[in-house]
């Protein structure tokens, strides 16, 4: 999979050379490149925002670099890539959104900046391309980068072969679509606390139906739209 990040802050998704996404991009799993947004300005100052249109506050990205940017990372003409443009606008981000983009071959991440990107860049790639914009939740951030961040971390370590043990992605909060069940560890005892006796039985049948009534009580109590209809 190869991945392109358009921003002004190229130096954010240095982190991703850390951890599980490091590896796989080692391993030439994952190609992760970010490209500054200013690189594609000529102006002396790098210019990548002006006054809206119509007014009100705040500024908004100038469609030129952004042409320039993307016409760099997928050519001139139609493009197999897929272009995600973080919004709060966007359909929600979910595991099964996550698992869409881990399927892709190429994802094209633009983050906007300032009060967002001039409609017109979604409007024309629209016509030679697949675009989504994609909402990272109902609260507002500053920016792309943090909702891009997260997109590819739950995409990418879908990616066959990025996950030492891809049984490891399957007992997971959301992969069955309800909330995970709570996990322990040694020590047996901690500060008074018990591990539950069932999941010291050895008796795996018992382990499973209690982690998943422990599923089900979990998302009862804090996720009941997750709940599969009666
Ligand atoms: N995804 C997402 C977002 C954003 C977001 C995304 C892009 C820009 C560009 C300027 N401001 C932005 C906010 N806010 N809240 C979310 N869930």
């Amino acid at each position: 999979m190869r991945i392109d990040i358009v921003t002004i802050f190229p130096s954010f998704f240095d982190v991703l050379d850390l951890s599980l996404l490091g590896k796989a991009r080692q391993s030439g799993l994952i190609e992760v490149v970010a490209h500054d947004l200013r690189d594609f300005t000529h102006d002396r100052h790098r210019t990548v925002d002006d006054t809206p249109y119509g007014g009100g506050a705040g500024m908004v990205m100038k469609p030129e670099p952004w042409g320039e940017a993307l016409d760099a990372i997928v050519g001139e003409g139609p493009s197999d890539a897929l272009l995600v443009v973080p919004s709060p606008a966007g359909e929600p981000f979910t595991q099964q959104l996550a698992r869409e983009l881990a399927a892709e071959s190429h994802l094209v991440f633009a983050c906007g900046r300032y009060e967002g990107i001039d409609q017109r860049v979604v409007d024309h790639y629209s016509t030679r391309m697949r675009v989504r914009l994609v909402s990272l939740g109902d609260y507002v951030l500053n920016g792309g980068e943090v909702a891009v961040m997260a997109m590819i971390e739950a995409a990418g370590r879908l990616v066959p072969g990025v996950v030492g043990n891809p049984e490891s992605l399957v007992e997971e909060s959301h992969e069955d679509g309800l909330l995970e069940y709570p996990s322990y560890t040694k020590p047996q005892q901690w500060r008074g606390l018990e591990v539950p006796p069932v999941l010291l039985s050895g008796n795996h049948g018992r382990v499973a139906e209690w982690r998943h009534e422990q599923q089900l009580e979990r998302t009862r109590a804090v996720r009941p739209d997750l709940l599969p209809p009666e």
